[in-house]
């Protein structure tokens, strides 16, 4: 059981807390906050066999979908956890000389959150990563029990609580009671693979190709438009290849037709839910049914994903405060 007290005494004087995201980096430094928060992307050129890095985060998202020849964008985490080694050590180094570099901090301490169900080969994987990087990682954090912690859950009693942290690579489906995660299930699959989604069902409804940027953006306007008066139709525009003319060209796609999608992608999280309900023990179920689920993670802001948990399982759903940064501000707190 991974317990937030051990956290607390084995964090060893950590400087920094890294939330290594599959869509996000964002490191805090004690005394100061989060110093950097931007996009997990790299560029590489590979003219000789040894690539060599263009540039990594916020630059690099114009550069999505937009790159031929020789430059490669490279995705550092796949699914919450490391997929290029390479790509994790080059991103972290510029988020440690962008976030802390004039503060002169020479191989800081850091705690970093991980998926609660990586393995330990994912585990040793982003410990390497980060050593090679200049960090000193002195304890790695269940990412849902950093989020517990930054939403506010009450740690220290015996009443259990249900969260969902519902990242771009993975959704994890957690029970906390006395500050330790009880139950945990996840499924690698969060809006990263929403976009798939979307992206894959214009391809093969509309013989139409989006790249990724269009597909986040459709993904984005559709939870806006359910978060607001969604009584009135409304056709999103989009841009790519058309496969039927075979070049460049324009579509416009009704926002029911891609909650279709969303709906689809919602019953796979349903799923994982049901079944973490149907292991958690009687007491815990009856204090889960008076607090109801709290929702956290940037993909946690899709209405039609808490409508759909509540409507599947009777009990009331919630949005943390700011749930894009839940697990950076519960990291954050472990250091200060
Ligand atoms: N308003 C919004 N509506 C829907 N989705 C959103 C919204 N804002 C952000 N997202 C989605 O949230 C995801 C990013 O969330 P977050 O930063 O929590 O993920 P991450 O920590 O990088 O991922 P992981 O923990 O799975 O590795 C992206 O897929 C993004 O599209």
């Amino acid at each position: 059981m991974h317990q937030i007290q051990a956290f607390f005494t084995s964090r060893a004087d950590a400087e920094i807390a890294i939330d290594f995201g599959t869509a996000n980096t964002r490191i805090f430094l004690r005394g100061s906050g989060v110093v950097f928060e931007e996009p997990s992307l790299c560029c590489f050129r590979d003219e000789t066999g040894r690539p060599d890095l263009v540039a990594a985060g916020s630059e690099v998202t114009r550069m999505v979908d937009r790159t031929s020849g020789s430059l490669h964008i490279v995705r550092p985490l796949v699914r919450g956890v490391l997929n290029d080694i390479d790509a994790g050590r080059e991103l972290l180094r510029h988020a440690l000389r962008t976030g802390i570099g004039r503060r002169h901090l020479r191989s800081p301490r850091a705690i970093l959150g991980v998926p609660a169900d990586a393995t330990d080969a994912e585990q040793k994987a982003l410990i390497t990563t980060a050593q090679d990087a200049g960090v000193r990682v002195v304890q790695l954090v269940p990412e849902p029990l950093a989020a517990a912690f930054g939403a506010d859950v009450p740690m220290d009693g015996a009443e259990g609580s249900m969260l969902i942290e519902c990242g771009a690579g993975t959704t994890e489906v957690v029970v906390l009671s006395l500050g330790a995660l009880c139950l945990k299930r996840s499924v690698r699959a969060g809006g990263q693979a929403l976009n798939q989604a979307i992206a894959d069902h214009v391809h093969s409804k509309h013989k139409f190709r989006i790249g990724a940027e269009t597909a986040e953006r459709v993904k984005l306007e559709v939870a806006e438009w359910m978060a607001d008066d969604h009584s009135h139709p409304k056709d999103l525009q989009l841009k790519g290849y058309s496969l039927l003319s075979g070049g460049p060209g324009a579509l416009a796609v009704s926002a029911q037709e891609i909650i279709g999608v969303v709906d689809r992608h919602a019953a796979t999280i349903v799923d994982v839910v049901r079944a973490v309900l149907n292991e958690t023990p009687p007491e815990l179920s009856r204090d889960i049914h008076d607090r109801g689920i709290l929702l956290t993670g940037g993909s946690a802001s899709i209405s039609i994903l808490q409508h759909a948990i509540a409507r599947a399982t009777g009990l009331t759903t919630r949005v943390a405060q700011d749930p894009l940064r839940c697990v950076t501000r519960g990291l954050g707190r472990m250091v200060s």
